[in-house]
């Protein structure tokens, strides 16, 4: 038996590197899909070498954590991809792939795309946006030029020796992104492509990449997003700032609502706690809320 990890999906097969950089691609064995566990990128993964370079997959190590969307495991971080604008910034999407995130326990990294398109007095706001959410304390990168050295420097840092992935809207621009850190990666532009299969009408396809010393998985976008699968009591502590006032609300398992004397609402009024992070935070509160009972797992 041999252990890997999976750097790749596709049809069916999940291409299986090992520690001494040979690459098999295997087969999940029947009993998986029986006990209703598929394999995914990112996972350690025991497994029985065939013909030389194929296998069968017979043992799925422990996860640290997955992601549906991406279908991804063992992620430290995440490299939210985010448009300043084509498309339009959605502060209520950027707000879930974080709470998504915060579920999974996976550090974010906002990066800013498209900031050469912004006029000087969005420039503005966007400067505002970035600081507000670097308070919270996420990392954000808002590069001054669009990928400027200083910014993608700065990714570089953040990403090396972790597994992490990119992920954002269709359109966000994470395969650019991507090709500006391409010196780094082992592959040349074209092969980027093709190693990402991007196209108009391709398979859907997860694959980690080695970049400066970290692993970095490259995802298609999406356009919508799975509904959070919490209760709406716990909603609250997957927002770092709330978690953080709600010590001093004055009644224990204050939601923000309705209670009097609530910290989380005093710091939306004095501005400390972004608005637009409380209104998408009651938005989703609400929407889980009434959800049906059963759709909880
Ligand atoms: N002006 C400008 N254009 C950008 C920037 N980033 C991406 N683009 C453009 O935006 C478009 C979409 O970028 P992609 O990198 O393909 O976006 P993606 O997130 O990989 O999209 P999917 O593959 O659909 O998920 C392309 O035409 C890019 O050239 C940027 O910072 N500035
Ligand atoms: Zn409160």
């Amino acid at each position: 038996m041999t252990k890997g990890k999976i750097y790749q999906s596709l049809a069916g097969f999940y291409d299986v590197h090992t520690a001494d950089d040979k690459v098999y691609r295997t087969r999940a064995r029947g009993n998986f899909r029986k006990r209703k566990i598929t394999p995914l990128v990112g996972d350690d993964v025991e497994f029985q070498i065939e013909d030389g370079d194929k296998g069968y997959i017979l043992e799925i190590l422990p996860r640290k954590n997955s992601l549906v969307r991406p279908p991804i495991a063992n992620i430290d971080q995440a490299i939210v991809t985010t448009a300043a604008t084509q498309p339009e910034f959605s502060s209520n999407l950027l707000d879930r792939q974080l709470i998504a995130l915060e579920i999974s326990q996976i550090q974010p990294i906002i990066y800013f795309t498209k900031t050469d398109l912004l006029s000087e007095s969005k420039r503005q706001v966007f400067a505002t946006i970035a600081a507000d959410y670097a308070r919270i304390p996420y990392e954000v990168i808002l590069p001054e030029s669009a990928f400027s050295d200083e910014a993608l420097n700065r990714l570089r840092k953040l990403f090396s020796k972790k597994e992490n992935v990119i992920m954002g809207q269709t359109g966000a621009g994470k395969s650019t992104l991507l090709n500006h850190l391409a010196p780094d990666l082992d592959l040349k532009t074209g092969e980027i492509s093709a190693a990402l299969n991007r196209g108009k009408h391709t398979t859907r396809r997860v694959a980690l990449l080695n970049v400066n010393d970290g692993l970095i998985a490259d995802t298609p976008g999406f356009s919508s997003y799975d509904t959070l699968d919490i209760d709406f009591r716990e909603l609250a502590g997957y927002f770092p700032e709330f978690k953080r006032a709600s010590s001093k609300c004055r009644f224990r398992g204050c939601m923000h609502v309705n209670e009097p004397d609530c910290e989380v609402k005093r710091q939306v009024e004095s501005g400390q706690i972004m608005k637009s992070r409380y209104e998408n935070y009651l938005q989703l509160y609400t929407d889980i809320k009434n959800r049906k009972p059963n759709y909880k797992k």
